[in-house]
């Protein structure tokens, strides 16, 4: 499932469920509790064979109400089992408290502490979607703690390892968390588990099935609800092999034949003499990525210089805005603009000119407009000047820096409590477009709040996409997808963009610079389609 939940949500799926009669509480706690136990013993095969010992750090809430049935089922299995808590168990919630209840009839259960003894494994099941402060500090040092076993100890959080906020990766206070080998999540990811230094801590993610029933909706590549939150991950059709639906629905090409006006003509804005390399970059990942046509406009005396250096993509002179007026016509269907540009006056009259291009009320779509780089610093002194300008076929993709320059209110030193989900969301929203906030963690938001992660973490991680010119590529892959007159709305594009910008990358391995991407594109859309 692609659906990103709250804690509130969570809760609140879970309510009308029980509400409803589906389940109860007890229900869904020991289908989370066994759930961990299973996906341990997958994770370490090992753990599944003859009896070994395990230490349960159980909190003050449901959590630790999964901690309880952990601890019965390992202990049924034949370990030894030391369950410790935080917190007065009388004062536990009721689920939590008949857990406890079943554990304690024949099991002890102390003060957080040192354990005495070795042990196997360690369960967090302190803190999960519940916590709402910094942890206290008999926690953050139970956590701390080594455990008596060595490097063969291995650390499994229940939801999440305690002391993360599951609402926005963060950690409250800054210190103090539970590092996990694996963590195991119920019924949906959660913001937190992929956003800044969830992944980190985290370890790996398995998210079980604990019986809430599948929501089913709100896959990438899909128009999102208003409001909601997903992961930019593969789905695949139910029905045999073939095309993915996301990414491959988003990619033109792959999907349907026509003339090279079918799949629209791109257009990218570069810079003067010994800067076009950004806009060349930009420019090649647009044609690669199956727009029919990509144009170059360029200052004249940078022509020379990028003639030298492209045959694919056409080349032609534009001096100023008025120039472009001349040169653009109708059958433009996506501009990107920004990398190499220049900041200044320029610019600034560039981009007015591009955002006003418009379809009009019977041609049908505006044209796709992305932003990057010297285009949103150009409006760095006046952020709102940009946001008059801007329309609903516009995307921004700003890096945290650029970012902060538009909006320094929502940077990420100002976000405090404020998770990157929201803070891209309130950018939408205020800009009137699409704003993508690169990263590991991309976020990308729509002006009604619809929202979507893509998570280059875990088994995606690719730190050697931390490369000069990567961005540019990122946005002439955008235009280059949005291009096509079949292309997906803008949202989904992006988060297309984003999957195949990290799946190039993945493709081509450490020591990657930025050409390489454009040209690892027919290789991942091999996969895609096959
Ligand atoms: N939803 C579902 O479908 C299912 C949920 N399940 C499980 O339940 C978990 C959620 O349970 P939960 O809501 O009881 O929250 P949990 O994380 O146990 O903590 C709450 C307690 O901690 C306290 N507290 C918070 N911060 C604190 C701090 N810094 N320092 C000290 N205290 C602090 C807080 O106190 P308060 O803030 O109210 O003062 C409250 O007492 C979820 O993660 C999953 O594991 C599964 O069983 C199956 C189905
Ligand atoms: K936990």
């Amino acid at each position: 499932m692609t659906e990103l939940m709250t804690a509130a949500q969570m809760r609140a799926t879970e309510e009308a469920a029980i509400a409803a009669g589906r389940t109860t509480g007890l229900a869904l706690m020991e289908r989370a509790g066994r759930a961990v136990v299973a996906a341990v013993f997958q994770r370490w095969p090992a753990l599944s064979e003859g009896a070994h010992a395990a230490l349960v750090l159980c909190g003050p809430g449901n959590n630790g109400g999964d901690g309880f049935v952990i601890a019965r089922r390992l202990r049924d299995l034949g370990w030894a089992v030391t369950v410790q808590i935080f917190g007065d168990a009388a004062r536990l919630p009721p689920d939590a408290r008949r857990m406890h209840d079943l554990w304690a009839a024949s099991g002890p259960v102390a003060p957080l502490g040192p354990c005495e003894g070795g042990v196997d494994l360690v369960v967090d099941a302190l803190f999960g979607t519940g916590l709402t402060r910094p942890l206290p500090q008999a926690v953050a040092e139970a956590v701390a703690r080594p455990s008596r076993g060595g490097d063969q100890v291995q650390r499994v959080a229940v939801d999440a390892p305690s002391g993360l906020n599951l609402d926005t990766g963060a950690i409250p206070g800054g210190q103090g968390v539970f590092l996990a080998d694996l963590t195991v999540t119920f019924h949906t990811a959660k913001p937190g588990h992929y956003l800044g230094a969830g992944p980190a801590v985290c370890g790996q993610l398995v998210c079980a099935d604990i019986g809430l029933g599948g929501s089913g909706g709100n896959l990438a590549g899909s128009p999102p609800a208003a409001g909601s939150l997903r992961l930019a991950e593969p789905v695949t059709a139910d029905t045999g092999p073939g095309l993915r639906v996301f990414p491959g629905a988003a990619i033109a090409k792959l999907a349907a034949t026509g003339h090279k006006y079918d799949f629209g003509h791109a257009v990218v804005l570069a810079g003067g003499v010994g800067r076009g390399g950004a806009g060349r970059l930009a420019a090649r990942a647009a044609l690669r990525a199956g727009a029919g046509l990509v144009t170059m406009l360029c200052p004249p005396a940078a022509l020379q210089e990028n003639a030298a250096r492209m045959d694919a993509v056409m080349l032609r002179a534009c001096r100023d805005a008025e120039a472009f007026e001349a040169l653009v016509d109708d059958r433009v269907t996506a501009l990107c603009l920004g990398p190499g540009l220049g900041v200044g006056e320029r610019t600034r009259s560039l981009v007015a000119a591009v955002c006003a291009r418009r379809a009009g009320a019977r041609a049908g779509r505006d044209p796709a407009v992305v932003l990057d780089a010297d285009a949103l610093t150009s409006f760095a002194p006046a952020p709102d000047a940009l946001f008059a300008l801007l329309h609903p076929r516009c995307i921004l993709t700003p890096h945290e820096g650029e970012f902060g320059r538009l909006f320094p209110d929502l940077a990420l030193s100002a976000r405090a409590g404020m998770s990157k989900v929201e803070a891209v969301r309130h950018a939408a929203a205020r800009a009137g477009c699409v704003v993508l906030l690169k990263g590991a963690d991309t976020v990308i938001a729509r002006p009604d709040g619809a929202a979507s992660l893509h998570a280059a973490v875990y088994d995606r991680a690719v730190p050697w996409l931390a490369t000069a010119g990567a961005g540019d590529v990122l946005a002439g892959l955008i235009a280059g997808l949005a291009a096509p007159a079949s292309a997906p709305e803008l949202i989904c594009v992006a988060e297309a963009a984003a999957w195949l910008h990290v799946e190039a990358a993945r493709a081509f391995g450490p020591g990657l610079i930025a050409e390489d991407l454009p040209d690892m594109l027919p290789e991942v859309f091999r996969r895609v389609a096959g």
